[in-house]
């Protein structure tokens, strides 16, 4: 039943979780405990959301992921900022596309007959996975703009945490649509971060291996890449071995975590944690970029991994802890209720608040039946993930990272001589 409660009634449904752990310790002792207040940049416009609306396999999910984060009252709440995106041009794009591949763009931009020129698309993978639609140009360059606009916010020092929900795009290719995905926000992201920070790591949460951005990057030692994704005969991209290493200077630099169907919070959190705490020991990185994706939830259509908000909201808030600056990206997420839900907690998580379980009411609360609430629950399938297999994988990637730690110290040690 939806209650038509008026605005002053509306419970707050924010509960800063420092108030209630910092009310009975001795404020000399606060410190220890409250997670740093971060300034989180949160990036929005009307604009941004009507266009990235329009993608043809979320339709509509970027406002139901906007209006949930608003009606929990998260936009209001003190350290959040709403900044409105920058307008994307062609020249932000071909930092990593090529001048055919933006000006197909820009063509397919106005046009209505989707079978015209298919040949010519289909050169550039514009095909089922990735159809053409009205605006997809005006689509694309918004979308790099709002992440360009996470990386300023962070550039500018003025906040600790940027968020882009309509970005997080990692299959897309240089000269190529790919799953999904028409541009590259993420590399056009980390290059410009490259610019003021001298390592970058790159984490890649979403189901599917990022594969587009670990290969523009498997030459270079300025990115790391850390990719957590299924990895199974037929499943795509088919990329993301643990072999997966990265070439030349860039060896080492890409880290890849094959995991099978099944996959659990717990499981799922101890996995992330280790790989992380190794990574972040060897490759001390001075800023984060984290694709979010939420197609790993249990509920989702891919039907893969078995996590809730509580696996992905606890390996998010393990990197925060940080307090790198970082840039939280969007990306797969078919279940659009729970994508929702998934991306709310995580802005939470980034302001350090708990949220009431109850979804407040708000256009789009019958999405979110038969319970109307926050949590979702975990399913009793198999987890296919042996004890021994992950242990080898985490083992085998313990190994490479600490090459990186030595890479690392001997390029510091030849600036030095
Ligand atoms: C077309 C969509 C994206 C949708 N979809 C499902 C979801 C619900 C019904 C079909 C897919 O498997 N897709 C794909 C098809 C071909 C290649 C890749 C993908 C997904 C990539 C991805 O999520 N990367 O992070
Ligand atoms: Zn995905």
């Amino acid at each position: 039943p939806v209650t038509n409660l008026r605005e002053k009634e509306v419970p707050t449904a924010i509960t800063p979780a420092v108030s209630k752990v910092t009310e009975k310790i001795p404020t000399d002792q606060v410190a220890q405990f409250a997670p740093k207040l971060r300034r989180v940049a949160y990036i929005w416009s009307p604009q941004l959301i009507d266009l990235c609306n329009l993608l043809p396999r979320v339709l509509h999910r970027a406002s139901r992921v906007h209006t949930l984060i608003e009606s929990y009252g998260l936009l209001t709440y003190g350290p959040i900022t709403v900044l409105p995106p920058i307008e994307g041009g062609k020249e932000h794009l071909l930092t990593f596309h090529s001048q055919e591949y933006v000006d197909l763009l820009e063509f397919l931009n106005e046009e209505e007959d989707s079978e015209k020129w298919m040949e010519k698309k289909e050169e550039f993978g514009i095909s089922c996975d990735c159809p053409s639609f009205p605006r997809i140009f005006e689509v694309a360059k918004m979308i790099v703009g709002a992440s360009l606009t996470g990386v300023q916010a962070l550039t500018s020092k003025e906040y600790q945490v940027a968020i882009n929900w309509t970005g997080g795009w990692h299959h897309s290719r240089r000269d190529e649509a790919a799953g999904f995905c028409y541009v590259n926000d993420i590399v056009i992201s980390l290059l410009k971060l490259t610019e003021s920070f001298k390592r970058v790591l790159y984490i890649d949460l979403d189901l599917h291996h990022g594969d587009a951005v670990q290969d523009a990057f498997a030459h270079t030692s300025r990115i790391m890449t850390v990719s957590f994704h299924k990895y199974s005969p037929g499943f795509y991209p088919g990329t993301g071995s643990v072999e997966d290493v990265g070439y030349g200077r860039g060896r080492y630099h890409c880290v890849n975590v094959p995991l099978e169907d099944g996959i659990t919070d717990v499981v799922f959190y101890t996995v992330v944690k280790r790989v992380m705490f190794e990574v972040q020991k060897a490759y001390q990185p001075s800023a984060v970029v984290i694709q979010c994706g939420a197609d790993c939830l249990v509920g989702d259509p891919m039907n893969s991994f078995n996590l809730t908000l509580k696996g992905i909201g606890n390996c998010v808030d393990f990197i925060l802890r940080w307090n790198l600056p970082t840039l939280l990206l969007g990306g797969g997420g078919y279940h659009t209720p729970n994508t929702a839900r998934c991306w709310t907690q995580l802005t939470a998580v980034a302001l350090g608040v708990r949220l009431k379980s109850e979804i407040p009411d708000h256009q789009f609360f019958l999405e979110y039946g038969p319970d109307y609430q926050l949590e979702i629950t975990p399913s009793n399938r198999p987890d296919l993930n042996t004890k021994d297999c992950l242990r080898t994988t985490v083992q085998t990637v313990f190994r490479r990272v600490r090459l990186v730690f030595q890479v690392l110290s001997i390029g510091n040690w030849m600036l030095v001589q």
